[in-house]
């Protein structure tokens, strides 16, 4: 492996497109190696620029600026951070000779829920709750009511759970609909419908993929609230059944989309049944808790991958971590965090959005203790000593 220092013409170049908390955690772990990194998102000063070499800011859905920034820097790697990218510029960039982190088909599959499930369900055959496309109010009515309430409702192209809704009645759709609409990050022109699976709980399998090998993580356990993770916990106890199906949906998928980097696989457990939700090619909101777990984070594992380095690390402990988010509007966002949240095995970490916004998270709490369980029982109570001024 050649490493140089950043800024000197022979340093790996990394370009993140997007730069949140995500994408800073990965940073700072390019910089340790020596990289530099270029961080590119629709505002100034996000989290990831301030901790780069350099930033842009533009729009992140428009071709021709996306291409501009990569066709200028000539990056030796584009890490997609977030989902609302211009597809059609990383086909175009990676047909220009730049290696898109994990490839340009697999972020597109990705950020898409119809391709990535089309292929998960029907071209892989992974079990996967019962879904329908829809995109006129009058089928979405139609599907609602052929998969049976309560049904998820949610935009092909979003995240953190915008625009998705439970529709529990016939009454509700119209709501769900509206809501898709309005509150979609991406694209609402398609909804998918989705049979609602209860399950006993969710994990993330997050999974290492380098040219040589594939690791899984121990699995992450979660609580979602609104379609966004507010605490997760590793590691998630489960039957060996159900882990060992888990890490062979995991590995299918990874293998299915291929290239190198990390994957957060999203799945339902219900006895030893798992079923496959949705996958990000990327380090994962959930697995902050690697931050405060593993000697090799997420964020870490996921640029080893990128450079095709080993990918082995050890699970130090069991930990949690509680999403902080704003419940007001702040231009000049201000942290109000009780000494009491700085405990020996805890730690709280800024993300330096220099927006807040009711809703958005700005920071992460990250504890650790000799059991999971105990661990994210004080992160449910040290959270709530964390405010925005
Ligand atoms: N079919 C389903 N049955 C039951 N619960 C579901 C279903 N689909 C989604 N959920 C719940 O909603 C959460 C968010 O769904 P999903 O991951 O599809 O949305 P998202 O917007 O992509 O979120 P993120 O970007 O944070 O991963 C899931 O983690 C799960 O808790
Ligand atoms: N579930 C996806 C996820 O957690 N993505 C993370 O949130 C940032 C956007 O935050 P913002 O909406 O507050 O700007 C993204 O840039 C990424 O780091
Ligand atoms: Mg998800």
């Amino acid at each position: 492996m050649r490493l140089s220092t950043p800024l000197k013409s022979n340093s790996v170049k990394i370009m993140l497109l997007g730069s949140g908390e995500l994408g800073k955690e990965v940073a700072i772990e390019a910089n340790r190696l020596g990289c530099e990194v270029i961080a590119v998102d629709r505002y100034p000063n996000a989290p990831a620029m301030l901790v780069a070499q350099k930033s842009y800011v533009i729009d992140m859905k428009n071709k021709e600026q996306v291409l501009d920034v990569i066709r200028r820097e000539k990056p030796d790697y584009v890490l997609p951070e977030i989902e609302a990218i211009n597809i059609d510029a990383l086909f175009t960039a990676e047909k220009e000779g730049i290696h898109v982190i994990p490839n340009a088909e697999a972020v597109n599959k990705t950020m898409n829920r119809k391709n990535i499930r089309v292929f998960a369900a029907e071209e892989l055959g992974l079990k996967t709750s019962k879904y329908e496309f829809v995109s006129t109010y009058e089928d979405l009515k139609e599907a609602c009511d052929r998969l049976g309430y309560p049904v998820v409702v949610k935009p092909i192209m979003s995240s953190s759970g915008h625009g998705q809704s439970i529709v529990k009645s016939p009454e509700e759709v119209i709501t769900a609909w509206e809501f898709a609409k309005e509150d979609a990050r991406g694209s609402a022109d398609e909804l998918i419908v989705e049979e609602f699976i209860h399950f006993d709980y969710e994990i993330t399998l997050l999974t290492a993929k380098n040219d040589n090998e594939i690791v899984f993580c121990p699995p992450i356990g979660h609580i979602q609230s609104g379609g966004d993770y507010i605490f997760s916990w590793q590691e998630m106890e489960m039957s060996e059944t159900a882990l060992n199906k888990a890490k062979e949906i995991a590995r299918k998928i990874v293998e299915g989309l291929g290239g190198r980097g990390i994957f957060g696989v999203e799945l339902f457990v219900k006895g030893d049944e798992v079923y496959f939700s949705e996958v990000s090619p990327r380090p994962h909101d959930t697995g902050l808790v690697t931050l405060i777990t593993q000697s090799q984070s997420e964020f870490a594992l996921h640029i080893r991958a990128v450079l095709n380095l080993p990918l082995g690390f050890e699970f130090l402990t069991p930990g949690a971590s509680a999403a902080f988010k704003a419940d007001k509007d702040s231009y000049t966002p201000e942290f109000e965090i009780d000494p009491a949240v700085f405990r020996v095995n805890s730690r709280f970490i800024v993300f330096g959005k220099p927006e807040a916004h009711p809703g958005r998270r700005m920071g992460v709490l990250l504890v650790s203790d000799k059991e999971a369980k105990e661990a994210l029982k004080q992160a449910e109570l040290l959270i709530q000593k964390v405010k925005i001024l």
